[in-house]
């Protein structure tokens, strides 16, 4: 068994069905080959077509990390303090330096509201930033922790020379390619109907439960690109049985449907992707907007691994179950074909690609010793002392999936490394 019943995050297959499901499996029996059904893709083996994990109890209603890690006995708890709407400006260094570990960081300015003043609190032990891919990036650079001489660019005095802060973002580039379909059983119609919506936005507030439980789509797929692609480019992906591709599905349009039409979409996604990105900032208010660089497919690893996942759907919907519901292609996909030549699919992807709201790596681990990255293998920053970053800021890499469970995991482990320095 690889999954745990214990944890305090239930996992478990979608809360609610589409209409589409038994089609969805008819055309994996029918084709078979890398469209085989993988009973669990989070078993260690994840290509294939499987059904989708979320974070649903077993009874359909969401759960998440609000509603275990800070439920009623955590946030009771005597120790803990929680601070709603607070936004952290920056961590303040100690007066001096030590000569073996260069300046303690235990002090965190925040302040309650954007017009409020700046406030301070110290820690005795250390500071643990957990505010994401873009936030703890950004609160390292208003800090002077980062490239000195861009920090120099902006008018921040630089006190850590440590420029891998906000470089190494990583993203999985993604397209939502729209089918118009023969049927009215699709999720279009609810989204239309201000009323219906209601009733089950309603539900879902009351109970956790309903259609809104589900992400809209209740499978998902994984797949290599040809053994040529790899050979000719290299293979950003972890190893031999890891994705490159990912293609969910959804019983309607993604987003707000158009006013007419019944929708499938089709998501296609670069889960391994070669491309970098960064976060840079330009400006001393700290709580002025970082710049982002996605960098999205400025690999051509990327760009042709996002081609190939173009051609894996069309062979996916060659499968016979989809004759008849398939009615035609929509919006800028139109008249994208299995056959369109490179150009022509690469015009397509660059203009319709986007985030799948995966990014990682903008406080990027690495090992002790090395002089790139910004966190050591215990998440402690480098060249400074009391300051750790615990979330997804820290991947080096992104995972071949997606980002949530394995934030989870780092989480998980990085508490041990806490309890571990100081119990
Ligand atoms: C729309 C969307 C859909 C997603 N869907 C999925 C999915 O279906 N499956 C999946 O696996 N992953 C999904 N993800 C990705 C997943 O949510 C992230 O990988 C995960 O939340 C990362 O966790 P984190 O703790 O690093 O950062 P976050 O969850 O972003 O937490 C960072 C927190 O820090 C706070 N913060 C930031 N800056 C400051 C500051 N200066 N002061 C104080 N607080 C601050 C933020 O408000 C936030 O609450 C989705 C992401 C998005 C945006």
């Amino acid at each position: 068994m690889v999954h745990s019943l214990t944890g305090i995050n239930a996992v478990s297959l979608s809360g609610f069905p589409q209409n589409i499901d038994p089609m969805i499996f008819k055309a994996v029996d029918e084709l078979g080959g890398i469209f085989h059904f993988n009973e669990d893709y989070n078993s260690g083996n994840p290509l294939g077509f499987g059904w989708l994990q979320s974070t649903i109890t077993t009874e359909g209603r969401r759960s998440s990390s609000a509603t275990s890690y800070l439920a009623p006995k955590y946030i009771e708890r005597k120790n803990l303090d929680v601070l709603l709407n607070a936004r952290v400006s920056k961590v303040l260094p100690s007066a001096s330096k030590s000569s073996s570990s260069g300046y303690a960081f235990r002090t965190v300015e925040f302040a309650q509201d954007l017009d409020g003043p700046l406030l301070r609190v110290n820690a005795s032990k250390e500071v643990i930033l957990s505010a994401g891919v873009i936030g703890s990036p950004h609160i390292l650079l208003n800090s002077g922790i980062g490239d000195s001489n861009e920090l120099l660019g902006v008018g921040i005095k630089p006190l850590v020379n440590l420029p891998s802060v906000g470089k190494n973002l990583t993203d999985q580039p993604g397209l939502v390619n729209e089918f118009l379909v023969n049927s009215n059983k699709t999720t279009d119609d609810l989204f239309r109907n201000a009323t219906l919506l209601n009733e089950v936005y309603t539900e879902f507030n009351r109970t956790g439960m309903g259609p809104l439980v589900a992400t809209g789509g209740n499978q998902i797929s994984f797949f290599r690109v040809s053994d040529s692609l790899t050979d000719m480019l290299g293979d950003p992906s972890s190893g031999e049985n890891s994705p490159h591709l990912e293609m969910f599905l959804e019983n309607g349009f993604f987003g707000m449907p158009p006013p007419t039409g019944h929708y499938l979409t089709l998501g296609t996604v670069v889960v391994s992707p070669a491309s970098r990105g960064s976060l840079t900032i330009n400006s001393t208010d700290p709580f002025a907007n970082p710049l982002i660089d996605p960098g999205y497919l400025t690999s051509p690893f990327d760009i042709a691994a996002m081609r190939e996942a173009i051609r894996i759907m069309f062979q996916y919907l060659s499968a016979p179950v989809w004759d008849g519901y398939v009615l035609s292609q929509f919006g800028d996909f139109a008249n994208i074909t299995a056959t369109s030549p490179d150009d022509v699919l690469d015009e397509y992807i660059r203009n319709s690609a986007g985030s799948t709201a995966h990014p990682v790596g903008t406080a990027a681990m690495s090992a002790k010793d090395a002089d790139y990255g910004v966190v050591d293998p215990d998440l402690r920053v480098k060249r400074v002392e009391g300051l750790r970053v615990i979330d997804s800021s820290v991947f080096p890499f992104v995972t071949s999936a997606h980002t949530q469970a394995p934030t989870y995991a780092i989480a998980e482990r990085a508490a041990a490394l806490v309890k571990a320095a100081w119990l």
